[in-house]
């Protein structure tokens, strides 16, 4: 407590109902429900009923070991701290009764496209007309019920955006009933199938707890206060989750609508706006002292945000007083932009007394970073990168969990067909022929037995699903039995990289399943963010197929994937015409305020170094005219003022010129001709 400021101290001692501290980049909100956790716990609160929500399990796991730490001696109990859909996972294990969620598998996106391309294929007239991907049809799903939009709503703001409102009516008239159908079917396959997606997971609680006064007061005797981070970021769906909580509990909230960065996926910042409106008995505080940065990287993220033709109402101050400028890094491609920033990196390193863990490269998309990565494996710098492939999305790990799937729901059809086709000797036309029998089967125990009378499958097969189902009360136990009877087939499947790259992931597989007692609850937790029960150790973040091991690592990671993060040093890249804002943004003038906001999140992610690279290609783009005549930005930093940052033109092959590294053997031939 003694580290906070005023108004950090007045937030996290707030007494009154619900807060929602809306701050600034850099403020100490993360700092403030840290301290949140701590003083309630010290004022007698069960940890155990308090309940923080994160946007990444890394965060989530952060605050929790933080709060752990503050709380030195005392702490027995810890508060938990999950995503929302971790939060709802649990919630449905924990009150299976409540939730009517007794039995169900919970699906990811991969899995929804292949239920919708099931769907599809028996909609073949539908399907052909509409020339839409199953990809396209799953997205406009979750988009309509994260946005709580209907569906003339959604498919005018995501497919017809471009249409002239006269011809609209038409084509709503012509697509939307086929579009209707197929989800209609989609609909009616998951509940046939007991699938819940991620969208379902939070809707059948959030269904749940507005409708139900009996079940509101079950779970109100498990949660006093919920602890909401990045509240900007909520989307409707989820206002729905927390909605019946105003009951409940008290909702302490943080958020700061500037770095608002998931419309996409259904966020509007504008609700933060309506906290109180939208929350009886709340009040919110502000916070506008800036701790990480120096007074010159927040001159350039203030300028990027006053030039916004929205309000957000934020200066903020650099506490830390003044530092280095920033530079703008010209470059004439990505390579040259790698070597530049692997110099830097390594000249921190060896003559700055810095670590590698001190830097932080940020792009708006993992594919910028390729020929970076490829330059650090060349110079040994370690990374490590945030916002690629997760854990669960690695393929031998998904052949192993479609047999926990098959065992834990004989009517997940999706687990059968990666199952089955994963012997060798069976196809994709038997494995269908297998499952019209298997998902009419009573429970695992009846398929397991018509397999072995009425199947040819090979005997492995077999063994995998008993092994599985023989150790329903031993995890550990299930995967060892499992990884024993499929071994062989993945070690063939994957010979290429399976013993340096597949193979050790199991032996971490099995430490991590000893965290769980029920088959299901490890699926899902493992399916959804990549990872593990956040209090336990261990955690398996990654498959060793993407991991690096080192501790000590830059890290390379998305915008939208750093969070919450900071570092002494940070590379911003390719801040170039087109990228910032987006050349999809381009004339939208909400999509373009959206990109503004992520720019912003990753200027002020720096504390003491910042770099911006662009490309010397095009440092300048015209504005574009709307057609009210009204000019809407084509790149941010078109009228950047010069006296802000210092700019470099970096060229290696242009640079100053060095010395080969090894030396020659000297020429003897003096070019004399004695002809
Ligand atoms: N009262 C304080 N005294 C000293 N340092 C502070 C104080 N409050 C916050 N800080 C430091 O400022 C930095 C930013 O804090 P924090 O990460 O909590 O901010 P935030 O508002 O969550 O940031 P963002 O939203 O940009 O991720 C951290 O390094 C933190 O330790």
């Amino acid at each position: 407590m003694s580290e906070l400021n005023t108004n950090q101290l007045k937030a996290a001692q707030f007494e009154g109902k619900h807060l929602l501290v809306l701050a600034g980049a850099g403020t100490g909100k993360t700092r403030t429900i840290i301290a949140r956790a701590v003083y309630l716990i010290s004022k007698g609160v069960d940890p155990s009923k308090i309940q923080i929500l994160t946007f990444t399990k890394r965060a989530a796991s952060e605050i929790v070991s933080r709060v752990k730490a503050s709380m030195g001696e005392q702490s027995g109990k810890n508060p938990t701290g999950s995503t929302f859909h971790s939060w709802c996972n649990q919630l449905l294990y924990n009150f299976p009764n409540v939730f009517g969620t007794a039995k169900f598998t919970i699906i990811d996106e991969d899995d929804q496209v292949s239920i919708m391309k099931m769907v599809c294929g028996n909609q073949k007239e539908a399907f052909k007309k509409l020339r839409l991907k199953p990809r396209k049809l799953v997205d406009l799903y979750s988009f309509a019920r994260n946005t709580k939009r209907n569906l003339t709503d959604t498919l005018t703001v995501k497919l017809f955006d471009d249409v002239p409102e006269n011809e609209l009516e038409e084509r709503l008239a012509e697509v939307k009933p086929l579009v209707e159908s197929i989800l209609r079917k989609y609909e009616m396959k998951k509940r046939e199938r007991k699938y819940l997606d991620y969208d379902d997971m939070i809707q059948v609680v959030a269904n749940r707890l507005n409708k139900d006064p009996k079940a509101r007061q079950i779970i109100g005797k498990k949660y006093e206060h919920l602890l909401i981070d990045e509240m900007q970021d909520t989307n409707p769906l989820q206002w729905e989750l927390i909605r019946p909580f105003q009951q409940i509990c008290h909702l302490f909230c943080v958020g700061d609508d500037a770095q608002s960065i998931y419309a996409f996926r259904g966020a509007d910042f504008k609700n933060i706006h309506n906290f109180k409106k939208n929350v009886k008995d709340a009040e919110v505080f502000r916070l506008e002292e800036n701790y990480r940065s120096t007074s010159e990287i927040l001159d350039v993220s203030n300028w990027l945000l006053d030039k916004s033709t929205l309000n957000y109402e934020k200066r903020l101050s650099a506490v830390r007083g003044s530092g280095i400028k920033p530079k703008i890094i010209n470059v004439p491609n990505e390579w040259e932009e790698g070597y530049f920033i692997a110099a830097k990196i390594i000249e921190n390193f060896t003559e700055k007394d810095k670590e590698y863990n001190d830097h932080l490269i940020l792009s708006r998309s993992q594919n910028y970073t390729r020929s970076l990565q490829a330059i650090f494996i060349e110079k040994k710098i370690p990374f490590e990168t945030y916002g690629g492939r997760s854990f669960m999305e690695a393929a031998h790990l998904k052949d192993v969990f479609s047999a926990f799937r098959v065992v834990n729901n004989n009517l997940d059809e999706i687990a059968w067909v990666r199952f089955l086709t994963f012997w060798e000797g069976i196809g994709e036309i038997s494995a269908a022929k297998y499952i019209q029998e298997l998902i009419n089967k009573e429970d695992i125990e009846e398929c397991i037995q018509w397999l072995e009378e009425g199947s040819k499958g090979p005997f492995e097969m077999i063994e995998t699903l008993k092994g599985i189902a023989s150790n329903m009360d031993k995890i550990d136990k299930a995967v060892e039995a499992a990884y024993g009877t499929m071994q062989a087939r993945l070690a063939m499947k994957y010979v290429q990289d399976w013993d340096k790259k597949r193979k050790p992931d199991f032996p971490i597989l099995t430490l991590l399943a000893r965290n769980y007692s029920n088959l299901s609850e490890f699926i899902t937790e493992c399916l959804l963010d990549n990872s593990t029960k956040i209090n336990n150790s261990p955690t398996l973040k990654k498959s060793e197929i993407q991991e690096n091991k080192e501790e000590d690592a830059v890290i390379i990671s998305t915008v939208h994937s750093a969070k919450g993060l900071e570092a002494s040093t940070c590379f911003v890249l390719n801040v170039s015409p087109k990228v910032y804002p987006s050349a999809w943004s381009l004339g939208d003038i909400e999509k373009v305020e959206e990109d503004r906001r992520v720019l912003y999140v990753a200027l002020t992610r720096a504390k003491d170094e910042l770099f911006i690279t662009r490309r010397t290609s095009s440092i300048y783009a015209e504005d574009h005219v709307t057609e009210d005549g009204s000019a809407v930005p084509t790149y941010f930093l078109n009228e950047f003022p010069e006296e802000l940052t210092d700019q470099v033109f970096y060229s290696q092959e242009k640079g100053e010129s060095v010395d080969a590294p090894i030396a020659n053997d000297f020429d003897f031939d003096f070019g004399m001709d004695f002809s």
